[in-house]
């Protein structure tokens, strides 16, 4: 129903109009007694061998939704009923900010793509803490990031601030140090200051009586050398993973009209180059530190590409917007048949 009638008619209107027009429509319907049961039969598959256990976590299946879509974390009871087993919330900053004027979002509609250059529009990372506080039974990532008016050098007040708020109401944290959105927030991905910042958020996490796992987040534009100052970065904070990849600044082999917008460009131009991170970091790291695989997961064949590759889980953004919520079943139903 959702790529013959609901798609159709959504991707006639503007994109981030619609995006938070589907998040009305869904709060709306989930005020309809037993919507939610409903939804669950339709979309949530349960099963032992879709469960695993990835730095110290056991996730129920192992398709989560990527960071960017429920950013405020206002729909995560909802969104958990199509049959995600974890979703990421943020990127979430210290102060709200509005993010970059508008139009910011374009869908490519003959690429299977979308570039974005929203800029961490975001209410702050108190307002998210306070909707929280009523989550169900779900596992919650927070991606964190820095305010667009803090400099980098102050960067790592704003990671720090970030991590300290969410610490009691998110399971695991991603570091996003990778948008493309937010001037000069990729020069910390150079060597020393994501030491700094790695070895900081690590010391504030050892001082806790639960410490929770610490993910960073990369770009897919990383050269080899690049990867392997990442790779090395990792093993020597002693981080819990890495999550590979953020959107692409890169725009080989694009049709649609928008392909000429700045901003980030996600899914299916960014499958290959994104397998292609992963299949290398998995290669080259001496330490078995877990990754979890997004960008490009368009069909359940690429999600199981990204298994494939050593990925332990995976996420998904654009796929979920131009599929719906039946690909996150499909994949699941797929990697049940590969198990037997
Ligand atoms: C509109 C939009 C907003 C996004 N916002 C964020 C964000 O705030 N933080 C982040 O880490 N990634 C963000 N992403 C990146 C996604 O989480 C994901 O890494 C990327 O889109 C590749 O996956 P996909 O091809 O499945 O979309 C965003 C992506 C899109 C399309």
């Amino acid at each position: 129903m959702y790529n013959s009638l609901i798609k159709p008619l959504l991707f006639q209107f503007d994109p981030e109009k619609i995006h938070y027009f589907s998040f009305k429509s869904i709060k709306l319907l989930h005020k309809i007694p037993f919507v939610d049961q409903l939804i669950r039969k339709q979309f949530c598959i349960h099963s032992k061998s879709l469960e695993r256990e990835v730095f110290g976590i056991k996730f129920p299946n192992p398709v989560g939704l990527a960071a960017g879509f429920d950013k405020d974390a206002k729909l995560i009871n909802e969104l958990n009923n199509f049959g995600f087993g974890f979703i990421e919330i943020g990127t979430l900053t210290p102060k709200p900010q509005a993010g970059n004027p508008k139009k910011r979002l374009f869908r490519l509609i003959e690429d299977e793509a979308i570039i974005n250059r929203m800029g961490f529009n975001n209410e702050g990372v108190m307002a998210a803490v306070k909707r929280l506080k009523s989550k169900g039974e779900i596992i919650i990532g927070g991606n964190i990031g820095k305010n667009k008016v803090t400099p980098n050098a102050e960067a790592i007040n704003d990671y720090a601030y970030a991590f300290e708020a969410l610490f009691e109401v998110v399971d695991y944290f991603v570091v996003n140090v990778s948008s493309p959105n937010t001037p000069n927030l990729r020069e910390l991905q150079d060597k020393r200051p994501l030491t700094n910042l790695l070895s900081h958020l690590k010391e504030l996490n050892a001082k806790k009586s639960n410490p929770k796992p610490i993910l960073l987040k990369i770009a897919p534009d990383l050269n080899t050398a690049q990867l392997i100052d990442i790779i090395d970065i990792v093993e020597q904070t002693e981080i819990d993973g890495l999550i590979a990849t953020n959107t692409t600044i890169s725009r080989d082999g694009l049709q649609s009209k928008h392909k000429a917008e700045a901003g980030g460009l996600s899914g299916k131009p960014l499958t290959k180059r994104s397998t292609e991170a992963i299949k290398f970091i998995k290669e080259h790291q001496t330490a078995r530190f877990p990754v979890i695989a997004v960008g490009g997961i368009m069909t359940a064949q690429d999600a199981l590409e990204k298994l494939e590759a050593g990925a332990d889980l995976i996420q998904l953004y654009t796929g979920f917007v131009f599929h719906g919520p039946k690909l996150i079943k499909s994949i699941n139903k797929a990697i049940l048949k590969r198990n037997k």
